[in-house]
Protein backbone atom coordinates (compact mmCIF):
# COMPACT_ATOMS: atom_id res chain seq x y z
CA UNK A 1 0.00 0.00 0.00
CA UNK A 2 1.17 3.70 -0.70
CA UNK A 3 3.36 4.39 3.08
CA UNK A 4 1.25 7.99 3.02
CA UNK A 5 -2.55 5.84 2.94
CA UNK A 6 -1.01 3.54 5.51
CA UNK A 7 0.48 5.94 7.91
CA UNK A 8 -3.12 7.52 7.57
CA UNK A 9 -4.64 4.76 8.57
CA UNK A 10 -2.60 3.36 11.19
CA UNK A 11 -2.60 7.07 12.86
CA UNK A 12 -6.67 7.01 12.44
CA UNK A 13 -6.48 2.88 14.46
CA UNK A 14 -4.16 4.80 16.92
CA UNK A 15 -6.57 7.88 17.60
CA UNK A 16 -9.81 6.24 17.62
CA UNK A 17 -11.81 4.49 20.21
CA UNK A 18 -10.98 0.98 19.34
CA UNK A 19 -15.28 0.88 19.30
CA UNK A 20 -15.48 3.18 16.60
CA UNK A 21 -12.24 1.90 14.53
CA UNK A 22 -14.32 -1.26 14.19
CA UNK A 23 -17.58 0.45 13.22
CA UNK A 24 -15.53 2.02 10.60
CA UNK A 25 -13.16 -0.59 9.68
CA UNK A 26 -15.55 -3.36 10.14
CA UNK A 27 -17.91 -5.78 7.42
CA UNK A 28 -20.37 -8.32 7.79
CA UNK A 29 -20.10 -11.79 9.02
CA UNK A 30 -16.94 -13.33 8.35
CA UNK A 31 -15.17 -10.53 6.80
CA UNK A 32 -14.19 -12.17 3.53
CA UNK A 33 -16.32 -9.90 1.29
CA UNK A 34 -14.62 -7.36 2.90
CA UNK A 35 -11.09 -8.46 2.03
CA UNK A 36 -12.48 -9.96 -1.15
CA UNK A 37 -12.73 -5.90 -2.37
CA UNK A 38 -9.01 -5.21 -1.89
CA UNK A 39 -7.67 -8.87 -2.70
CA UNK A 40 -9.78 -8.56 -6.14
CA UNK A 41 -7.28 -5.33 -7.38
CA UNK A 42 -4.59 -7.83 -6.45
CA UNK A 43 -5.22 -10.40 -8.90
CA UNK A 44 -5.57 -8.19 -11.94
CA UNK A 45 -2.91 -6.55 -14.08
CA UNK A 46 -2.41 -4.30 -16.80
CA UNK A 47 -1.16 -4.58 -20.15
CA UNK A 48 0.34 -1.22 -21.13
CA UNK A 49 -0.04 0.32 -24.39
CA UNK A 50 2.70 1.85 -25.87
CA UNK A 51 3.54 4.56 -29.19
CA UNK A 52 1.12 6.78 -27.64
CA UNK A 53 2.70 9.73 -27.07
CA UNK A 54 2.21 11.86 -24.24
CA UNK A 55 -1.67 12.44 -22.85
CA UNK A 56 -2.62 13.92 -20.11
CA UNK A 57 -5.52 12.88 -17.95
CA UNK A 58 -7.99 15.84 -18.20
CA UNK A 59 -10.40 14.20 -14.72
CA UNK A 60 -9.79 12.90 -11.63
CA UNK A 61 -12.52 9.98 -11.72
CA UNK A 62 -13.29 9.55 -8.14
CA UNK A 63 -16.15 10.22 -5.66
CA UNK A 64 -16.33 10.14 -2.00
CA UNK A 65 -18.90 7.31 -1.20
CA UNK A 66 -21.44 8.02 1.48
CA UNK A 67 -20.18 6.59 4.84
CA UNK A 68 -22.20 7.06 8.12
CA UNK A 69 -21.23 9.42 11.27
CA UNK A 70 -17.65 11.14 10.36
CA UNK A 71 -17.86 13.13 14.25
CA UNK A 72 -17.43 9.64 14.84
CA UNK A 73 -13.30 10.10 13.23
CA UNK A 74 -12.94 13.73 13.67
CA UNK A 75 -14.85 16.64 15.89
CA UNK A 76 -14.69 18.66 12.47
CA UNK A 77 -17.10 15.67 11.09
CA UNK A 78 -18.64 15.73 7.45
CA UNK A 79 -17.38 19.74 7.57
CA UNK A 80 -13.99 18.78 7.06
CA UNK A 81 -14.80 15.82 4.42
CA UNK A 82 -16.76 18.51 2.61
CA UNK A 83 -13.66 21.34 2.57
CA UNK A 84 -11.39 18.53 1.25
CA UNK A 85 -13.44 17.30 -1.45
CA UNK A 86 -12.59 19.60 -3.61
CA UNK A 87 -12.10 18.08 -7.15
CA UNK A 88 -14.44 15.11 -6.92
CA UNK A 89 -17.81 14.42 -5.68
CA UNK A 90 -18.78 14.00 -2.80
CA UNK A 91 -22.07 11.79 -1.96
CA UNK A 92 -23.21 12.79 1.62
CA UNK A 93 -24.29 9.79 3.92
CA UNK A 94 -28.09 10.90 5.10
CA UNK A 95 -26.65 9.47 8.79
CA UNK A 96 -24.27 12.42 8.52
CA UNK A 97 -23.57 13.65 11.90
CA UNK A 98 -23.38 17.53 10.40
CA UNK A 99 -27.26 18.71 8.46
CA UNK A 100 -26.97 18.04 4.82
CA UNK A 101 -27.15 21.75 4.34
CA UNK A 102 -24.44 22.63 6.04
CA UNK A 103 -22.28 19.86 4.49
CA UNK A 104 -23.06 21.47 1.19
CA UNK A 105 -22.42 24.95 2.36
CA UNK A 106 -19.03 23.91 3.41
CA UNK A 107 -18.41 22.23 0.23
CA UNK A 108 -16.59 23.65 -2.90
CA UNK A 109 -17.97 20.81 -5.76
CA UNK A 110 -20.78 19.37 -6.27
CA UNK A 111 -22.40 17.42 -3.36
CA UNK A 112 -25.19 14.08 -3.85
CA UNK A 113 -27.43 12.70 -1.07
CA UNK A 114 -27.17 9.67 0.21
CA UNK A 115 -30.91 8.17 0.65
CA UNK A 116 -32.55 5.20 2.71
CA UNK A 117 -35.72 5.01 1.46
CA UNK A 118 -38.02 5.13 5.27
CA UNK A 119 -40.65 3.39 6.07
CA UNK A 120 -42.91 6.12 6.56
CA UNK A 121 -43.17 7.69 2.76
CA UNK A 122 -43.72 11.67 4.42
CA UNK A 123 -40.37 10.92 6.17
CA UNK A 124 -38.46 9.85 2.53
CA UNK A 125 -39.93 13.02 0.86
CA UNK A 126 -39.16 15.22 3.87
CA UNK A 127 -34.98 13.86 3.60
CA UNK A 128 -35.58 14.48 -0.31
CA UNK A 129 -37.10 17.97 0.28
CA UNK A 130 -33.93 18.42 2.26
CA UNK A 131 -31.24 17.23 0.04
CA UNK A 132 -33.03 19.83 -2.29
CA UNK A 133 -33.01 23.25 -0.40
CA UNK A 134 -30.01 22.21 0.66
CA UNK A 135 -28.51 22.61 -3.30
CA UNK A 136 -27.86 18.80 -3.90
CA UNK A 137 -27.47 17.97 -7.47
CA UNK A 138 -27.84 14.24 -7.66
CA UNK A 139 -29.80 11.90 -5.03
CA UNK A 140 -28.11 8.12 -4.60
CA UNK A 141 -30.78 5.86 -3.38
CA UNK A 142 -29.08 2.41 -1.35
CA UNK A 143 -30.43 -0.47 -2.76
CA UNK A 144 -28.19 -2.95 -1.27
CA UNK A 145 -29.80 -2.83 2.63
CA UNK A 146 -33.20 -4.18 3.24
CA UNK A 147 -32.10 -4.70 6.90
CA UNK A 148 -29.25 -3.99 8.51
CA UNK A 149 -26.07 -5.55 7.75
CA UNK A 150 -24.56 -7.78 11.51
CA UNK A 151 -21.33 -6.30 12.11
CA UNK A 152 -19.48 -8.61 14.48
CA UNK A 153 -17.39 -6.45 15.97
CA UNK A 154 -20.05 -3.54 16.60
CA UNK A 155 -22.05 -6.41 18.47
CA UNK A 156 -18.88 -7.77 20.60
CA UNK A 157 -18.68 -3.99 21.25
CA UNK A 158 -22.48 -3.69 22.02
CA UNK A 159 -21.81 -0.62 20.04
CA UNK A 160 -25.58 0.42 18.43
CA UNK A 161 -26.04 4.09 19.14
CA UNK A 162 -23.89 7.38 18.59
CA UNK A 163 -22.22 8.60 21.76
CA UNK A 164 -24.42 11.88 23.48
CA UNK A 165 -24.35 14.93 21.88
CA UNK A 166 -23.92 13.05 18.41
CA UNK A 167 -27.04 12.45 15.99
CA UNK A 168 -28.10 11.70 12.54
CA UNK A 169 -28.83 15.47 12.18
CA UNK A 170 -30.75 14.96 8.75
CA UNK A 171 -33.31 12.62 10.83
CA UNK A 172 -34.51 15.91 13.26
CA UNK A 173 -37.99 17.32 13.00
CA UNK A 174 -38.63 15.24 10.61
CA UNK A 175 -42.47 15.58 9.49
CA UNK A 176 -43.63 17.13 12.47
CA UNK A 177 -42.26 15.20 14.84
CA UNK A 178 -39.63 16.74 17.32
CA UNK A 179 -36.99 15.63 18.17
CA UNK A 180 -34.47 13.03 16.00
CA UNK A 181 -35.85 9.72 13.79
CA UNK A 182 -33.86 7.02 13.91
CA UNK A 183 -32.76 5.36 10.58
CA UNK A 184 -34.47 2.48 9.65
CA UNK A 185 -33.92 0.05 6.82
CA UNK A 186 -36.35 -0.73 4.62
CA UNK A 187 -36.63 -3.53 1.46
CA UNK A 188 -38.54 -1.23 -0.94
CA UNK A 189 -39.11 -2.34 -4.39
CA UNK A 190 -39.11 -0.84 -8.28
CA UNK A 191 -42.34 1.33 -7.94
CA UNK A 192 -40.82 3.10 -5.15
CA UNK A 193 -37.67 3.99 -7.27
CA UNK A 194 -40.46 5.55 -9.56
CA UNK A 195 -42.26 7.52 -7.07
CA UNK A 196 -38.96 9.01 -6.34
CA UNK A 197 -38.32 9.76 -9.56
CA UNK A 198 -41.88 11.46 -9.98
CA UNK A 199 -41.37 13.20 -6.08
CA UNK A 200 -37.82 15.58 -7.49
CA UNK A 201 -36.19 16.16 -10.79
CA UNK A 202 -32.95 15.35 -9.42
CA UNK A 203 -31.20 12.62 -11.55
CA UNK A 204 -31.26 9.47 -9.32
CA UNK A 205 -28.65 6.58 -8.80
CA UNK A 206 -28.59 3.64 -7.48
CA UNK A 207 -26.06 2.10 -5.18
CA UNK A 208 -25.75 -1.24 -4.41
CA UNK A 209 -26.42 -2.74 -7.13
CA UNK A 210 -24.32 -6.57 -8.41
CA UNK A 211 -26.76 -8.29 -10.57
CA UNK A 212 -26.42 -7.40 -14.55
CA UNK A 213 -30.52 -8.12 -14.54
CA UNK A 214 -30.74 -5.20 -12.02
CA UNK A 215 -28.86 -3.39 -13.78
CA UNK A 216 -30.83 -3.57 -16.68
CA UNK A 217 -34.37 -2.98 -14.73
CA UNK A 218 -32.59 0.24 -13.49
CA UNK A 219 -32.06 1.30 -16.39
CA UNK A 220 -35.60 0.43 -18.04
CA UNK A 221 -36.86 2.60 -14.54
CA UNK A 222 -35.30 5.52 -15.58
CA UNK A 223 -31.65 5.75 -12.92
CA UNK A 224 -29.00 8.31 -13.92
CA UNK A 225 -26.11 5.94 -12.88
CA UNK A 226 -25.39 2.55 -11.26
CA UNK A 227 -23.15 1.96 -8.20
CA UNK A 228 -21.60 -1.23 -8.51
CA UNK A 229 -20.84 -1.73 -4.71
CA UNK A 230 -21.66 -4.64 -2.07
CA UNK A 231 -21.25 -1.68 0.91
CA UNK A 232 -18.01 -2.68 1.94
CA UNK A 233 -18.66 -5.86 2.66
CA UNK A 234 -20.94 -4.91 5.33
CA UNK A 235 -23.83 -6.16 4.04
CA UNK A 236 -23.99 -9.47 2.36
CA UNK A 237 -21.14 -12.04 3.26
CA UNK A 238 -21.66 -13.73 0.30
CA UNK A 239 -20.88 -11.44 -2.67
CA UNK A 240 -18.57 -11.09 -5.02
CA UNK A 241 -15.61 -8.65 -4.83
CA UNK A 242 -17.28 -5.35 -6.15
CA UNK A 243 -14.51 -5.50 -9.13
CA UNK A 244 -15.66 -8.97 -9.99
CA UNK A 245 -19.33 -7.68 -10.35
CA UNK A 246 -18.36 -5.08 -12.16
CA UNK A 247 -17.97 -6.41 -16.00
CA UNK A 248 -21.48 -7.84 -15.65
CA UNK A 249 -23.21 -4.83 -14.75
CA UNK A 250 -21.41 -2.68 -17.49
CA UNK A 251 -21.97 -5.20 -20.22
CA UNK A 252 -25.51 -4.92 -18.95
CA UNK A 253 -25.81 -1.77 -18.90
CA UNK A 254 -23.93 -0.91 -22.81
CA UNK A 255 -22.88 2.53 -22.49
CA UNK A 256 -26.24 3.59 -21.26
CA UNK A 257 -25.91 5.14 -18.43
CA UNK A 258 -22.61 5.63 -16.07
CA UNK A 259 -21.30 3.11 -13.41
CA UNK A 260 -19.71 4.05 -10.75
CA UNK A 261 -17.65 1.19 -8.64
CA UNK A 262 -17.02 1.11 -4.75
CA UNK A 263 -15.18 -1.43 -2.55
CA UNK A 264 -11.92 -1.82 -2.40
CA UNK A 265 -10.41 0.82 -3.69
CA UNK A 266 -6.99 1.68 -2.33
CA UNK A 267 -4.67 2.90 -5.09
CA UNK A 268 -4.66 5.01 -8.36
CA UNK A 269 -3.40 1.08 -9.97
CA UNK A 270 -7.07 0.32 -8.47
CA UNK A 271 -8.94 3.23 -10.14
CA UNK A 272 -6.93 2.14 -13.70
CA UNK A 273 -8.34 -1.38 -13.55
CA UNK A 274 -11.62 -0.45 -12.82
CA UNK A 275 -11.66 2.29 -15.19
CA UNK A 276 -10.25 0.07 -17.52
CA UNK A 277 -13.36 -2.61 -16.98
CA UNK A 278 -16.02 0.30 -17.81
CA UNK A 279 -16.71 1.87 -14.56
CA UNK A 280 -17.14 5.70 -15.18
CA UNK A 281 -15.47 6.45 -11.75
CA UNK A 282 -14.72 5.03 -8.66
CA UNK A 283 -16.32 5.84 -5.06
CA UNK A 284 -13.79 5.84 -2.02
CA UNK A 285 -14.59 4.73 1.45
CA UNK A 286 -12.47 3.67 4.41
CA UNK A 287 -9.49 5.61 3.15
CA UNK A 288 -11.00 8.80 3.12
CA UNK A 289 -12.73 8.19 7.14
CA UNK A 290 -8.62 7.43 7.65
CA UNK A 291 -7.83 10.63 6.82
CA UNK A 292 -9.96 12.02 8.62
CA UNK A 293 -9.39 10.37 11.88
CA UNK A 294 -5.46 10.91 11.54
CA UNK A 295 -5.91 14.66 10.42
CA UNK A 296 -9.47 16.07 9.64
CA UNK A 297 -9.68 18.13 6.42
CA UNK A 298 -6.07 18.41 5.63
CA UNK A 299 -5.72 14.48 6.34
CA UNK A 300 -8.90 13.64 3.77
CA UNK A 301 -7.00 15.78 1.30
CA UNK A 302 -3.59 14.06 1.53
CA UNK A 303 -6.07 10.73 0.62
CA UNK A 304 -7.07 12.13 -2.21
CA UNK A 305 -3.84 13.72 -3.78
CA UNK A 306 -2.16 10.57 -3.05
CA UNK A 307 -4.65 9.03 -5.27
CA UNK A 308 -4.70 11.33 -7.51
CA UNK A 309 -0.78 11.63 -7.97
CA UNK A 310 -0.93 7.67 -8.35
CA UNK A 311 -3.84 7.84 -10.90
CA UNK A 312 -2.17 10.32 -13.11
CA UNK A 313 1.01 7.99 -12.87
CA UNK A 314 -0.31 4.87 -13.95
CA UNK A 315 -2.54 6.60 -16.88
CA UNK A 316 0.55 8.21 -18.54
CA UNK A 317 2.06 4.59 -18.08
CA UNK A 318 -0.56 3.20 -19.99
CA UNK A 319 -0.32 6.16 -22.52
CA UNK A 320 -3.50 7.08 -21.26
CA UNK A 321 -6.15 4.80 -22.45
CA UNK A 322 -7.47 1.85 -20.38
CA UNK A 323 -9.49 -0.28 -21.93
CA UNK A 324 -10.93 -3.94 -21.20
CA UNK A 325 -8.87 -5.55 -23.20
CA UNK A 326 -5.77 -4.24 -21.41
CA UNK A 327 -6.69 -6.13 -18.23
CA UNK A 328 -5.24 -10.08 -17.66
CA UNK A 329 -6.22 -12.14 -14.74
CA UNK A 330 -3.07 -12.70 -12.80
CA UNK A 331 -2.01 -16.28 -12.85
CA UNK A 332 -4.35 -17.83 -15.70
CA UNK A 333 -2.38 -15.11 -18.31
CA UNK A 334 -6.02 -14.66 -19.76
CA UNK A 335 -6.63 -11.04 -21.00
CA UNK A 336 -9.73 -9.30 -21.67
CA UNK A 337 -11.76 -10.30 -18.65
CA UNK A 338 -14.49 -12.77 -20.47
CA UNK A 339 -14.23 -11.40 -23.94
C1 LIG B 1 -18.30 3.16 8.35
C2 LIG B 1 -19.08 3.04 7.08
C3 LIG B 1 -20.33 3.66 6.98
C4 LIG B 1 -21.05 3.57 5.81
N1 LIG B 1 -22.24 4.24 5.73
C5 LIG B 1 -22.93 4.21 4.57
C6 LIG B 1 -24.12 4.96 4.43
O1 LIG B 1 -24.53 5.67 5.32
N2 LIG B 1 -24.78 4.85 3.26
C7 LIG B 1 -24.35 4.08 2.21
O2 LIG B 1 -24.98 4.01 1.17
N3 LIG B 1 -23.19 3.38 2.32
C8 LIG B 1 -22.48 3.43 3.46
N4 LIG B 1 -21.30 2.75 3.53
C9 LIG B 1 -20.79 2.04 2.35
C10 LIG B 1 -19.89 2.96 1.50
O3 LIG B 1 -20.68 3.92 0.83
C11 LIG B 1 -19.12 2.20 0.42
O4 LIG B 1 -20.01 1.41 -0.33
C12 LIG B 1 -18.01 1.32 0.94
O5 LIG B 1 -17.43 1.83 2.11
C13 LIG B 1 -16.94 1.21 -0.14
O6 LIG B 1 -15.95 0.37 0.23
P1 LIG B 1 -14.50 0.84 0.80
O7 LIG B 1 -14.74 1.27 2.18
O8 LIG B 1 -13.75 -0.44 0.67
O9 LIG B 1 -13.94 1.92 -0.09
C14 LIG B 1 -20.55 2.82 4.71
C15 LIG B 1 -19.30 2.22 4.81
C16 LIG B 1 -18.56 2.32 5.96
C17 LIG B 1 -17.21 1.69 6.02
O1 LIG C 1 -22.69 1.27 8.54
C1 LIG C 1 -23.13 1.30 7.38
O2 LIG C 1 -22.60 0.68 6.45
C2 LIG C 1 -24.30 2.10 7.08
O3 LIG C 1 -24.67 2.09 5.95
C3 LIG C 1 -25.07 2.88 8.09
C4 LIG C 1 -26.35 3.25 7.82
C5 LIG C 1 -27.09 3.95 8.75
C6 LIG C 1 -26.55 4.28 9.95
C7 LIG C 1 -25.26 3.93 10.22
C8 LIG C 1 -24.51 3.23 9.31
Amino acid sequence: MNPVLAELHDKARAVLDPVHYDFFAGGVGDEVVLAENEAAFLRLALLPRVLRGKKVSDAFPVLISPTAFHKLAHPDGELATARAAAGTILVSSMASTVPIADVVAAATGPVWFQLYVQPDPEVTQALVRRAERAGCTALVVTVDSPVFGRHRRDIAHGFHDLPAGLAAENMRDLHGVPGLRKIEMSAFSWEDIDRLRSMTSLPLWVKGVLHPADAVLAVAHGVAGIVVSNHGGRQLDLTPAAVEALPGVVDAVAGRVPVVLDGGVRSGGDIALALALGASAVGIGRPVLWGLAADGEAGVRRVLDVLRDEYEHVLAMCGGELTRDMVVVRGTGVSGWRG
